[in-house]
């Protein structure tokens, strides 16, 4: 490729003519959609900013210049303009390229990203630290619409506001989140986008307004007011404007000539501004155009067709869930849905096409979504929330104060359980267990195939009241549990298969996995019984027990971080009546690579454990 062969950095980047800058452009995409639709990866976001990062790492002094990329998934073309364009091929491998900006990955990377919304925070931050330090040089956040639907954004608008720390705000408009952009800040943004009229008088109403003779006392104020009254109908960004910031825009983010002239203007103006600037996700590849939720998130593709490589014909506990959550509504009309933003992700897009006025999405809001949902119980409505288990994280307080302290009957159901493979360490839901089984009045369930997924919504709809939880794993599963198909009933586990030599005690997909390591142990004469827990909250203490007596050994083995885990609690449980070893993720934060491998890192997989088991039973 005629220029981007030549560009290791941005230093290289800034000896192009401009002219040649869009040419450059056209090669980075062409790059990005070669090497994406082999590694899979986000796509239609980052080949929406390709002009975007071209003018800004040509305009700024990076890495002296600091940018901040909200959420990060959009980060693509600046790895590839900043030194990173052959390791692209390992793009979210183990030990390979992280698919969101990383400190520890380059200088070029200032702050670590993966959840939305927190860009303009840390930019304040690193503004403020500078502004202390003496120093001198740009702090650049650039932030999505979708991104800026998220609570934290609002809150740093708001402190950015008021201060008068120079801070660049870029507001990358697609009108899309992962699906399309919702809330009134949407419907404010694509007024601003596409009324002409703000465009075409906002020029010359400022000129009257400034050119306005100066008048003392009361005329004055009445002028002052009536500038800002007629201002505030006429020019764009307004409500920015209100909030203490300057806004510039909006702006054509594929037209380089205009993005480099809007940050020459930038650099000038003094303390924050947000510039807007107007994208189309997905932008030239036709399939991610016409369809930007559909090319958010990718695995390998064939270019030519737009198709996934590898075709999944199997369901996933996404899919079940929705198909499941559907057949409730049929039967019970109280239950809505929530999601914050994501409604494909979390399987709901056929109940909301099934029932338009029963579901709402929060946008990337999730604190907003808990208490909403919160609000909805207490006034007799049945609300299912779906979160991913990372991006619940933001919600803890709520859970709490808004749900469990009132024991209100609020179900969540806690997608991308475990770890979920190729992210990384930012959306591996880990944390959740520990953090919803320390909640008092919290019923938490993990379902170990498709028949408790569904046997444990209906249960958690229909038939107890107060909090509850079902978490389940990103992905899909292809066998069933023996015994899956029994009851639901509160507080209890099953034993899956007997056996007299040792207990394996596991929740979720980890019972799947206890079944493989008893096979692998029966093969060396080892005769395990393996007890589904099914509830991690309340623990089945007397099945347990029962087991324990029995075999009076046990092993547990928990796919989430060691404290705070069921498997520390069994422990402490058990620990007069048998020896335990307890099988849990480390205590540390894991890295992205596919879940098989990430498991067999961690010695969760089945032939790991099986090897530790005999070594703890000293054979
Ligand atoms: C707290 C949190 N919730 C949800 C997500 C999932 N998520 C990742 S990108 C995205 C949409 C972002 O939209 P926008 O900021 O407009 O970026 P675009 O993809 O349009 O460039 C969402 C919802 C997340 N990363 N973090
Ligand atoms: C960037 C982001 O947070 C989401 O796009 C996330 O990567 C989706 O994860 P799944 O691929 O598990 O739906
Ligand atoms: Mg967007």
């Amino acid at each position: 490729m005629k220029f981007l062969d030549k560009i290791n950095s941005p230093l290289e980047l800034k000896q192009l003519k401009t002219s040649e800058l869009p040419i450059l452009a056209n090669e980075i995409r062409e790059y990005i959609i070669q090497s994406v639709s082999k590694t899979g990866g986000h796509l239609a976001s980052n080949l929406g900013v390709v002009e975007l990062t071209v003018a800004m790492h040509y305009s700024l002094n990076t890495p002296e210049d600091k940018i901040i990329w909200d959420v990060g998934h959009q980060s693509y073309v600046h790895k590839i303009l900043t030194g990173r364009k052959n390791e692209m091929s390992t793009l979210r491998q183990l030990k390979g390229l992280s698919g969101f900006p990383k400190r520890a990955e380059s200088i070029y990377d200032c702050f670590d990203t993966g959840h939305s919304s927190t860009s303009i925070s840390a930019a304040m931050g690193m503004a403020r630290a500078r502004d202390l330090k003496k120093e001198n040089y740009e702090i650049v956040a650039v932030i999505g619409d979708g991104a800026l639907t998220g609570g934290m954004a609002f809150e740093a608008l708001n402190d950015a506001g008021r201060s008068n720390t120079k801070l660049i705000i870029i507001l990358n408009d697609n009108e899309m989140s992962i699906s399309k952009n919702v809330g009134g800040l949407s419907k404010y943004l694509s007024k601003v986008r596409t009324d002409t009229r703000y465009l075409s008088t906002k020029k010359d109403v400022e000129k009257i307004l400034n050119n306005m003779p100066v008048a003392g006392g009361k005329v004055k104020a009445f002028l002052k007011r009536a500038k800002d009254a007629v201002k505030q109908m006429v020019v764009p960004g307004m409500l920015f404007e209100e909030l203490g910031l300057t806004y510039m825009g909006p702006i054509d983010g594929h037209n380089i000539d205009d993005l480099l002239e809007a940050f020459k203007t930038a650099k000038n103006i003094e303390g924050p501004l947000i510039m807007h600037v107007v994208t189309k996700k997905g932008k030239g590849y036709k399939f991610a155009e016409q369809r930007p939720n559909e090319y958010h998130g990718v695995s390998a593709f064939d270019i030519e067709t737009g198709k996934n490589i590898k075709e999944s014909t199997v369901a996933s506990y996404s899919d079940v869930f929705g198909k499941k959550l559907c057949e409730i509504a049929e039967n019970n009309n109280n239950v809505v849905a929530i999601t914050a933003a994501m409604t494909d992700g979390t399987g709901l897009t056929n109940f909301a096409r099934k029932f338009p006025k029963r579901i709402f999405d929060a946008g990337i809001a999730e604190q907003h979504a808990v208490t909403m949902a919160a609000g909805l119980a207490a006034n007799g409505i049945v609300p299912v929330v779906a979160l991913y288990s990372s991006f619940l994280q933001r919600a803890y307080d709520q859970v709490i104060h808004d749900v469990a302290i009132q024991n209100l009957h609020v179900v969540l159901a806690v997608d991308r359980a475990g770890l979920v493979g190729n992210d990384g360490e930012t959306h591996q839901g880990v944390f959740d267990e520990s953090f919803l089984i320390q909640i008092p009045n919290m019923t938490v369930m993990c379902p170990a195939d498709y028949r408790e997924l569904e046997s444990m919504l209906e249960y958690a709809v229909n038939e107890i009241d107060g909090p509850v939880a079902i978490r389940y794993p990103r992905g899909s599963l292809k066998e069933y549990v023996s015994g899956s198909y029994k009851k639901i009933e509160k507080g209890k586990g099953i034993v899956a298969e007997e056996g007299s030599d040792v207990t394996i005690a596991a929740s979720g997909k980890m019972v799947v996995t206890a079944l493989h390591v008893r096979e692998i142990l029966k093969e060396q004469d080892i005769d395990a019984e393996v007890v589904n827990l099914r509830f991690i909250k309340p623990l089945d203490d007397n099945l347990l027990l029962k087991s324990v007596m029995k075999t009076k050994k046990a092993v547990v083995i928990d796919e989430a971080v060691p404290w705070g885990s069921f498997a520390l609690s069994i422990k402490a449980a058990l620990q007069d009546h048998a020896d335990v070893l307890i099988k849990t993720l480390p205590d540390e934060f894991i890295r992205h690579g596919t879940v098989e491998e990430l498991l067999k890192e961690n010695n969760m997989d089945p032939e790991s454990i099986a090897y530790d088991i005999k070594k703890f039973l000293g054979r």
